[in-house]
């Protein structure tokens, strides 16, 4: 599906969608558990591979009004009796390789073209340290994966600037170990928030995992139970990110955002940024609301080493602001469900922006050219298709984004929003 967008102005309310790192972490957690109750989960194709890995483990899913009522395989998962499609699902791909790792037997995980680019050989050779046996077919750290277990738990050396998921992933399976699982942190640790979505998620499970001097840890022989048996997701940052950043630069009115209740989320770190670049924004924690004011907005630099999923948002601000906009920090950005630095300089560059990619810097030249309408390629990643979207809306003349249809990844509504905020989209074939 292509999406043509027109430039056009955008006012109203939106609510934002669930998160997706939590309603993840959530759904198997629960099938870790008993089994729980997930109340407002987001409802997209990434969390739909992590319900068939609940389901290929033993547990089992359906879904009444907007709850998830899921029986869970209660820390021992079965072994698969089919391989399980993890799509284009990185989170999937890492929290399911450790929990196959628990299993008594193999499990092969695949996934689209693109999922089977993104490394994960830093969390096979855990595995593999931990007792185990985990190998990419193809020899390259890349899936398809086939991991075999039963790990009992152990120490572990691992580098921390590749994905923290592979930490969220040994953290998660190390609390049904009968050892645990301690962590020891080869490098620095990139996209650090998103390990303590994990170990918040953990807590709301009943399940202790921490911080050391060297890593992590975990404890093994640990029950995943939530509070009352049920918990409910909050809202997403990383997709809020897109609503206010069509309302810093195409509000006519004022855009307010709902459901941005405090978390773990990195990622609500945008609302700082568009702070910084000007935006006339008020973010009422208590409330959960987000207002933001259409605003002439400058350059800024901003280090993604947290925030990894901003990189695009942040590249179109930039492509708008007036001044540079440096991105540091930014080399992992690169391993997603595409190069991210190098996809937002070559579509933005289409849009006629001056942009000067380093290997882990993104700097955008704001104010050198008007942004004019073009045909962009989506590069099959939700974050570049809504990223130029918002940039869209403000080019001179209608622009193009092939391969929209990949917003079900993590904001499947995402045009139906941007049309009842005012936005000028049309679908076509
Ligand atoms: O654990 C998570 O929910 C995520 C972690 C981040 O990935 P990395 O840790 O690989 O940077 C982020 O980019 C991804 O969208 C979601
Ligand atoms: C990188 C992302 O997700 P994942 O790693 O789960 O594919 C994302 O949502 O931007």
């Amino acid at each position: 599906m292509n999406v043509e967008i027109t430039p056009s102005t955008v006012t109203g309310t939106a609510k934002a969608p669930p998160s997706k790192s939590y309603t993840h972490r959530a759904v198997l957690a629960a099938g870790y558990a008993d089994g729980a109750l997930v109340h407002d989960p987001l409802d997209s194709a990434d969390i739909r591979a992590t319900r068939r890995a609940v389901e290929a483990f033993g547990g089992a899913v359906s879904e009444t009004d907007g709850t998830l009522d899921i029986t869970g395989f209660g820390g021992r998962p079965e072994v698969p009796d089919d391989v399980i499609d993890c799509g284009n699902s990185g989170t999937t791909t890492r929290l399911v390789t450790a929990t196959a790792a628990l299993a008594d037997g193999i499990t092969v995980l695949t996934g689209d073209a693109s999922l089977r680019s993104r490394p994960h050989g830093p969390l096979l050779d855990a595995i593999d340290q931990l007792g185990g046996s985990a190998r990419s077919s193809r020899g390259n750290g890349q899936a398809p994966l086939v991991i075999e277990g039963p790990i009992s738990g152990g120490t572990v050396s691992i580098p921390g600037d590749v994905s923290s998921q592979f930490i969220s992933a040994l953290l998660f399976a190390g609390a049904v170990t009968d050892e645990g699982i301690d962590i020891d942190l080869e490098t620095e640790l990139k996209s650090s928030p998103y390990v303590d979505i994990t170990t918040e998620l953990m807590a709301a499970y009943g399940v202790d995992a921490r911080r050391t001097d060297e890593g992590f840890t975990v404890a093994g022989g640990q029950s995943y139970a939530p509070g009352g048996g049920e918990y409910s997701v909050p809202g997403d940052f990383s997709s809020m990110s897109y609503l206010l950043a069509m309302g810093a630069v195409a509000g006519e009115d004022a855009v307010e955002v709902q459901g941005a209740h405090p978390s773990a989320q990195g990622d609500s770190a945008i609302v700082g940024i568009l702070e910084d670049m000007g935006a006339v924004i008020d973010w009422d924690q208590d409330a959960g609301v987000i207002t933001v004011e259409r605003s002439d907005l400058t350059g800024t630099t901003v280090d993604v080493g947290d925030t990894p999923d901003l990189l695009p948002t942040i590249a179109t601000l930039g492509a708008i602001a007036d001044g540079d906009t440096r991105i540091e920090n930014a080399e992992h950005v690169r391993y997603k469900e595409t190069d991210r630095v190098s996809a937002m300089a070559d579509e933005l560059g289409k849009m006629g922006a001056s942009v000067t990619e380093e290997h882990d810097v993104l700097t955008i030249h704001g104010g050198e050219t008007e942004l004019s309408g073009a045909t962009v390629d989506g590069c099959d990643d939700h974050r570049i298709i809504m990223s130029l979207a918002v940039a869209g809306l403000v080019a001179d003349g209608p622009t193009t984004i092939t391969g929209a249809e990949h917003v079900d990844v993590s904001f499947p509504d995402f045009f139906d929003v941007l049309a009842g905020l005012g936005g000028d989209v049309s679908e076509s074939e």
